[in-house]
């Protein structure tokens, strides 16, 4: 039901429409107390700028947080009704200058613990132990369960039955395990580690590290010329690529612990890893399969890849437009043109407006991300990127970059 502030004279009509008998709605605004909940020795310090820093350090060592108040008072108080931190406000309340602890003797407060993101890792597995663990008297005992101490939140939250169970990333990367190819999957994985937020990442690279890197031992072959990689280089590599994948979305292995690290410097190897991409796109187009598609071109695509194809190899630094109705087969041009060329070694760089449209192309990427424009487009903008750049590299190595332009009337 919606509620609605009603004038008073709303309420008289309504008191006819509803024959006389008057309902009337009693709210009470309750006030909230939040509380804040921060991992250990992260709580927050002021301080005035011109203290010393000794002076800062040692009084934050001593300060006490709302939540390590919380510790406090059942330390002191053993035999005390024991509440969730997320109820406490609402018998206790914090004196803000002697920083403990009261008991309520008036009025009523909710409790709320400030959000955290699943994207917060160890704090967010805090607040959801903060609010089921009653009577908690350190961060040790909030792990704490079954006897057991557990070395993280996120052990303890999985051992309490806190966390849903991976099933249905598990049952997501055993189908595409079965369709998708090894880079396909890797980033299907990255994706799973950033967006779905699965309780054992681990579990799950375990469960399926053989077919996101089914690719791995022949490319590292192919690419760094070791004719026999180890198990543990193919190990190693894949942790690099999966890293590599995570920095895209400002991750890394390091926030989903306890994932392992990639321990050789496979950068070094590697060089200009957009380079690489694009090395593994040129192998790609010369499969002797890759090219079927220039004869199934209909005249009019066939004339515009002739002229393109020809323009390119000529260096001739020609810039085309190519317009046409929606479903003409721009994209399957754009992808046999990349293709052709690709398969004589060029590189091509091939970038959409939008992230669903440049997955259309084959290697595709957001003309955002490959050129760093800015969001915010002035007319002082610049892409930012510097002539030394692993960007600058690639372009000075591209032959024809191919950029797809939607437009909506
Ligand atoms: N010569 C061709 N032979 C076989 N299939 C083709 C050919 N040209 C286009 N297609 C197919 O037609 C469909 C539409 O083509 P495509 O996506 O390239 O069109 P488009 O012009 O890029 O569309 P839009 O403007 O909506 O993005 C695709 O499934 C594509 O594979």
């Amino acid at each position: 039901m919606r509620s609605k502030i009603i004038s008073m004279p709303g309420i008289l009509v309504l008191q006819k429409l509803l024959g006389g008998y008057l309902v009337i709605l009693c709210m009470k605004r309750f006030q909230r107390s939040c509380v804040w909940q921060f991992l250990p020795g992260m709580h927050r310090v002021l301080f005035n700028p011109r203290e010393s820093i000794t002076d800062i350090l040692a009084r934050a060592e001593q300060e006490e947080s709302t939540l390590t108040g919380f510790f406090e008072y059942y330390n002191a108080n053993p035999n005390a009704c024991p509440y969730t931190y997320q109820e406490f406000p609402q018998y206790f309340v914090w004196n803000k200058t002697q920083k403990i602890w009261t008991p309520r003797v008036r009025g009523f407060a909710i409790g709320r613990m400030y959000f955290v993101s699943p994207n917060a890792g160890e704090r967010f597995y805090l607040r959801l132990l903060l609010s089921v663990v009653k009577g908690s008297k350190s961060f040790e005992s909030s792990c704490t369960f079954n006897n057991v101490v557990h070395d993280t939140f996120k052990s303890a939250c999985i051992a309490r039955g806190l966390l849903e169970d991976d099933e249905e990333w598990v049952q997501c990367l055993q189908e595409a395990a079965i369709m998708k190819t090894g880079s396909q999957l890797r980033r299907l994985f990255s994706v799973v580690l950033t967006q779905c937020f699965p309780s054992q990442p681990y579990e799950l690279w375990n469960k399926f590290a053989v077919h996101i890197c089914d690719d791995l031992a022949y490319k590292i072959q192919t690419l760094f010329s070791i004719p026999h990689p180890t198990a543990a280089e193919v190990e190693d590599y894949r942790l690099y690529l999966l890293d590599q994948l995570l920095q895209e979305s400002g991750k890394s292995l390091k926030d989903f612990l306890p994932m392992p690290q990639p321990t050789r410097n496979w950068s070094v190897i590697v060089g200009n890893r957009l380079i690489l991409e694009h090395q593994q796109l040129i192998l790609d187009a010369q499969h002797p399969n890759a090219n079927t598609n220039v004869e199934l071109l209909n005249d009019e695509q066939s004339s515009a890849y002739t002229t393109i194809v020809t323009s390119v190899f000529e260096n001739k630094g020609t810039t085309f437009f190519l317009n046409g109705g929606a479903g003409t087969g721009k994209t399957f041009l754009y992808n046999t043109v990349a293709t052709k060329c690709r398969s004589l070694g060029h590189i091509v760089v091939c970038v959409a407006s939008s992230g669903i449209a440049s997955l259309l192309l084959i290697g595709g990427r957001t003309a955002h991300s490959t050129f760093s424009i800015p969001l915010d487009v002035l007319e002082n903008s610049f892409c930012s990127f510097s002539k030394q750049s692993l960007q600058a590299q690639l372009f000075r190595n591209t032959k024809l970059i191919i950029w797809e332009l939607k437009f909506r009337a």
